[in-house]
């Protein structure tokens, strides 16, 4: 890079509108989307698809609910013109579905694009021509009335081809290529004389699409040239004004979103931000972005897994794991406190209620995401994460303490292998940790009789190194009269601090899992868990645990 960037590069100064009143607008519905991903998606792969995959690719695009596709360029190749036969022919377009194709202004390549459409119920035909100084000077070597003609001209070749073919229904698209960069004014005049020749009408109007072929500046930028576009266009009620962002600085969507802000009746781009160079706007963001203001998008992403790897087939390009909504990793949160609130959210979250769960914008189960995802477990979390995934995987739900302590004996494990922990390695360290019973003391019956003054009474048989041994206790209740038989016959000092118990599972198969807090000298307690399908095995299982660990810890 260069120390003096300003010698080789300039701000792009994009059009004068000081009375600009986007900023105070909302999109209150969804645009016209048009799905460019079969043509300006499929011009930018490094193998552009076959037949089969642009099939494969349209059809999920109607399983979407797109209304307008671009299937090709039919006269630049014969997979496109093909495609676009198969289509017509083997009848794969719903009635509510137009087809769209693009060409240059070109006589014959008009000429083969009509015939390529021949029989469509309807159809839109797109023409383009660059119209920006660069290009003027350089690739064409003409002036501003050299382009505009090949633009009047070539939409008057489109006329008269198009009136040839009666039975299609037809459209017309006219793009003034690379407008972002393009004088506005002279934009307008191009756009207004295609309009003249066209001569489109409230009920056939004609699409004008002003694409950002180049992304030039900030999105404010092209949001007001849209803007200015939308209030100075001849005969703006004859047009459906269409944007056609690129994302060369990153702000596509934002630049899309503004656009529409600005009078912009329709988006085209591609899913997943495919697209020449950095890409075309990414559709996906835009329609679940669109989602969460709690406006319809008219696109249906809720298994975006499946879209996500159809389309990663196809184009033979990965989505970015970090991609917005559709990335693998963006409904996981690795670090501890994101957990924490996660946990917390999606605990008192209400099924019929505004959907208000820290860190997740949206929720994943709308885009068929499980929350198998949200939570994962590396050396970042803490014991929301981990009481999450212990509590989903293996439905133990840990009193607050014994969290905080076997979250430090997780991150002891991470710290020490520095790699993720799975759902399933983390039950099996837990139940490795608390739930081994002592290999000296098997529990084997026990028996409880209520004594003098409301006290418990318990007989408890073990077996201690393979010999049958009987021990008793007196307490408050059972738990507290095994805590004392136990402390009894071990000679150690036993007290419970804290008792927790729930169930996992329903009906026959139901357990009974105990968490016992027990302190066993004055400044230490030990956590004893067990599970069993009797409550009160499971408590006297957790005390002998707990013993085992104070022992062997
Ligand atoms: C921003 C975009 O995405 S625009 C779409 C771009 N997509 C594509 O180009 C993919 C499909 N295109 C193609 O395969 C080829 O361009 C074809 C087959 C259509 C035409 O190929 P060729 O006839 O070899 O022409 P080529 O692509 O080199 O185009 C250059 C010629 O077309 C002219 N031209 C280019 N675009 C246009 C246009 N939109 N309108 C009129 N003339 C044009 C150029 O001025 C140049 O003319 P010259 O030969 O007299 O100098
Ligand atoms: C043909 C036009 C719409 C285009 O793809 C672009 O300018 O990026």
């Amino acid at each position: 890079m260069i120390s003096q960037p300003h010698t080789k590069y300039q701000r792009f100064e994009g059009v004068s509108l000081p009375d600009r009143q986007w900023p105070n607008k909302h999109i209150t519905h969804a645009p016209i989307w048009m799905s460019t991903d079969l043509r300006d998606g499929n011009q930018a792969l490094i193998d552009p698809m076959s037949i089969e995959t642009k099939l494969r690719f349209f059809k999920e695009l109607v399983a979407i609910g797109f209304k307008q596709i671009e299937v090709g360029f039919p006269s630049a190749s014969d997979i496109d013109f093909n495609f676009v036969r198969l289509l017509i022919e083997k009848n794969h377009i719903p009635d509510d579905v137009t087809i769209e194709v693009l060409v240059q202004a070109r006589f014959d390549l008009i000429e083969r694009t009509v015939q390529s459409l021949r029989g469509a119920k309807q159809a839109i035909l797109h023409m383009y021509n660059p119209v920006a100084p660069a290009f003027r000077d350089i690739v064409y070597k003409t002036d501003k009335a050299g382009v505009k003609h090949i633009a009047t001209q070539g939409t008057a070749w489109v006329k008269a081809l198009t009136a040839q073919a009666p039975e299609v229904d037809w459209t017309y698209q006219y793009s003034p290529e690379v407008f972002s960069s393009t004088e506005i004014d002279f934009a307008k005049e191009v756009c207004d004389a295609v309009v003249e020749v066209w001569q489109p009408s409230a009920d056939k109007k004609i699409i004008i699409n002003l694409p950002a072929t180049v992304e030039m500046n900030t999105p404010n930028t092209y949001a007001d040239q849209i803007e200015w576009m939308h209030r100075h266009l001849n005969r703006r009620e004859h047009i459906v004004l269409s944007v056609h962002p690129h994302n060369d600085r990153g702000t596509a969507v934002a630049a899309a979103e503004l656009a529409v802000m600005a009078g912009a009746d329709r988006v085209e781009g591609c899913l997943f931000g495919n697209g020449e160079r950095t890409g075309n706007v990414d559709l996906v963001t835009l329609a679940i972005n669109l989602y969460t203001q709690g406006v319809n998008p008219e696109l249906d992403f809720s298994n975006i897994d499946k879209i996500r790897n159809l389309v990663e087939e196809c184009n033979q390009l990965p989505v970015h794991p970090r991609h917005p909504y559709a990335g693998e990793l963006v409904f996981t949160a690795f670090s501890g406190s994101h957990q924490d609130a996660i946990k917390k959210g999606l605990a008192v979250q209400k099924a019929d209620e505004l959907w208000q769960v820290p860190y997740l914008p949206i929720d994943p189960a709308d885009l068929g995401r499980s929350y198998d995802a949200v939570v994962r477990v590396n050396s970042q979390s803490g014991k929301g994460g981990v009481s999450f995934l212990l509590e989903r995987e293996g439905g133990l739900q840990l009193p607050r303490k014994l969290q905080i302590e076997f979250s430090k004996i997780v991150q002891q494990h991470n710290d020490t292998s520095g790699k993720e922990m799975s759902a399933s390695e983390i039950v099996s360290l837990f139940e490795t940790t608390y739930l081994r019973q002592p290999d000296w003391a098997e529990f084997i019956q026990c028996q409880i009789n209520t004594i003098e003054g409301n006290q418990q009474q318990i007989d408890i048989q073990l077996k201690v190194h393979g010999e049958h041994v009987n021990i008793s206790g007196v307490g408050n209740g059972p738990i507290d009269a095994a805590c004392h038989a136990v402390s009894q016959y071990t000679q150690t000092p036993l007290e419970i601090v804290d008792y927790h118990e729930h169930a996992i599972g329903e009906g026959s198969g139901v357990t009974a899992v105990c968490y016992l807090e027990l302190r066993t000298d004055n400044t230490t307690t030990r956590f004893g868990v067990a599970k069993d399908s009797n409550i009160m095995t499971a408590a006297i299982k957790a005390i002998l645990g707990g013993i085992h660990r104070q022992v062997t810890h």
